[in-house]
């Protein structure tokens, strides 16, 4: 198969959809690996290094997503790259349609098979391939929550971890998942009085055995919610309804009952966000303040750290990639019932249950499709 791997697009974001290595890979089970020149430039991986891996060096996106069979990317394509799509393309990328009808669209009206890599499934109902950037966008909330707390940056001018003979920040978690555990994991090593809330028992269960009493659980009921963010400093919103839009958990009402520079990191921000005041910002421009509440809605996180989130995405990514370009989407689908379901978008039908019931397309099922 031709697979082609196009420069990403969206604001300050660094990643590479395929790592030389990856390519390498590819090229090895003897598949065609087109390369966008400078693609890999922001986690220093250069042209040269992709030829050397049998890749070729194509200049700007078009040559990609006009002749390669199928695109491989990280973002979701941002509209100049949905207009290049073709019917009968395979594109294997994130993609987060249930908040975004304009790209839902676009996908359904180019006719091409998209595969997204956050609905992808693991033998234990996990999400595989957002699991990584999870671990990264978790980890990195409680460092950009902490820079935003600063007087400078808006904030209400508290050190997480305190000082001694002076109280820790309070950081509230809302979802204990991945993202949550990570995060509950570096306010606790910074020594903050950290709470999560959850409403799956299990995961309560797991997190509380984890943290024992380095940590507080909490069931996540709206009374419970409201509690816990009326006196936080920093909450962090990292839940999730796979494929689905992210549930309004706190509401511009609660908004006014929380600390005078308080700082919100929502990263669920990349499925319409948790908190009803969130909207999805940039690396260039992260925060905004309503109600005297500092809003951190960045839905690329992970792109910033982008030699870590490349090689840890490209880990779980490759060998799903692989399998397409050896067997097809359709037979790669049919032999494995977990990357199935990843299809989100076929042939101007939604094949993925919550984007479908969110925006209003007629559900064909995956099963159907594959026949
Ligand atoms: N902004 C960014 O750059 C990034 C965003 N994300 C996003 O972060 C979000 C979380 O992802 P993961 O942690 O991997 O998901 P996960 O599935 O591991 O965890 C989500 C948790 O939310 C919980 N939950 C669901 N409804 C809840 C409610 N009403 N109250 C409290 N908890 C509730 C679930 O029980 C689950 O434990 C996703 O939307 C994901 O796409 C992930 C990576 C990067
Ligand atoms: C998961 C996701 O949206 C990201 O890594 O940017
Ligand atoms: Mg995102």
């Amino acid at each position: 198969m031709r697979v082609g791997c196009p420069k990403e697009i969206k604001n300050h974001e660094y990643r590479v959809g395929l790592t030389p290595e990856s390519a390498h890979e590819l090229v090895s089970q003897g598949n065609e690996v087109w390369i966008e020149s400078g693609a890999g430039l922001g986690i220093d991986a250069t042209d040269q290094q992709y030829m050397a891996a049998g890749a070729k060096i194509v200049d700007g996106p078009d040559p990609i997503f006009a002749e390669c069979e199928m695109v491989v990317k990280v973002k979701e394509p941002q509209a100049d790259e949905r207009k290049k799509l073709r019917e009968g393309q395979i594109l294997y990328t994130y993609l987060h349609l249930a908040p975004d009808p304009e790209q839902t669209r676009d996908l359904v009206d180019s006719g091409v098979t998209a595969i997204a890599y956050e609905t992808v499934t693991g033998p234990r109902g996990q999400l595989p391939l957002l699991k990584p950037m999870s671990q990264v966008a978790g980890r990195m909330s409680v460092q950009a929550g902490a820079a935003a707390l600063e007087k400078a940056h808006g904030g209400r001018g508290v050190l997480l971890g305190g000082v001694p003979g002076v109280m820790p920040g309070k950081v509230v978690v809302i979802g204990g998942g991945v993202v949550g555990f990570n995060a509950a994991q570096m306010a606790v090593g910074l020594g903050a009085n950290v709470t999560i809330l959850d409403r799956d028992p299990e995961v309560l269960e797991k997190v509380g055995t984890h943290f024992e009493a380095r940590a507080s659980t909490r069931f996540s009921n709206a009374a419970n919610l409201l509690d816990a963010v009326s006196g936080a400093d920093l909450v962090i919103g990292a839940v999730l309804i796979p494929g689905a839009a992210a549930p309004k958990l706190v509401t511009r009402t609660m908004l006014k009952r929380m600390q005078k520079g308080a700082v919100l990191v929502d990263v669920a921000i990349d499925q319409g966000g948790c908190f009803e005041t969130s909207k999805p910002t940039t690396h260039d421009q992260p925060t905004y303040v309503v109600d005297d509440v500092v809003h951190y809605c960045v839905a690329n996180m992970p792109g910033a750290v982008a030699r870590t989130s490349t090689y840890a995405l490209n880990n779980v990514t490759l060998p799903h990639a692989l399998s397409i370009a050896r067997l097809g989407w359709k037979e790669a689908l049919k032999a494995d019932p977990h990357l199935a379901e990843g299809l989100n978008v076929h042939a101007g039908q939604v094949s993925y249950r919550a984007v479908a019931e969110e925006l209003g397309y007629e559900y064909r099922t995956a099963a159907d499709i594959l026949g």
